[in-house]
């Protein structure tokens, strides 16, 4: 399901954060947004996406991540106690299936009507991921529910 699909991915970014904080790469990667934005174009054209509402939504994903990202490497600043020992790796697991579920996401939408803003309280419900903020989580909705299917 689309909720399922959108939370998941914000799942990842606290494996993201205890790489990023165990190995000190700062969150945000410019560099590699742009490989997310572009691969986002070519899958939103393949699936019948908006490429521009599309390019929106990814933007405010992430945004998203890296507000979850900072948040987890501020608690573990403050308590080094809490940092976790294990997670994935970022390069071979975590960025592949970042991609993998953009390309999921994508495609459900495009199988289905655009998201009414009646289904915010499902919405809220299941997009429920630690350190992220409400006014993230209205973000997010607000530019999912702007999404449309290629003219
Ligand atoms: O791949 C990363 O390094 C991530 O943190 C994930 C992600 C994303 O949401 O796709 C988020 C922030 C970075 O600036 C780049 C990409």
């Amino acid at each position: 399901d689309l909720f399922d699909l959108i939370d998941s991915r914000l799942e990842w970014m606290q494996d993201v954060a205890a790489f990023k904080h165990a190995n000190d790469r700062p969150v945000e990667d410019l560099e590699r947004e742009k490989v997310v934005i572009d691969k986002t174009l070519e899958q939103a054209a393949l699936a019948g996406v908006d490429p521009d509402s599309a390019q929106l939504f990814f933007e405010a994903q992430i945004e998203a991540a890296k507000e979850i990202q900072s948040c987890w490497i501020e608690r573990w600043t403050e308590d080094q106690t809490s940092v976790p020992e294990s997670y994935a790796d970022l390069t071979t697991e975590v960025r592949p299936a970042l991609l993998d579920l953009g390309g999921q996401i994508l495609e459900t939408l495009s199988d289905q009507p655009p998201v009414s803003t009646a289904s915010q309280a499902d919405f809220l419900d299941t997009v429920n991921v630690e350190c992220l903020s409400d006014d993230s989580r209205a973000e997010l909705f607000d530019s999912l529910t702007k999404m449309r299917h290629a003219q």
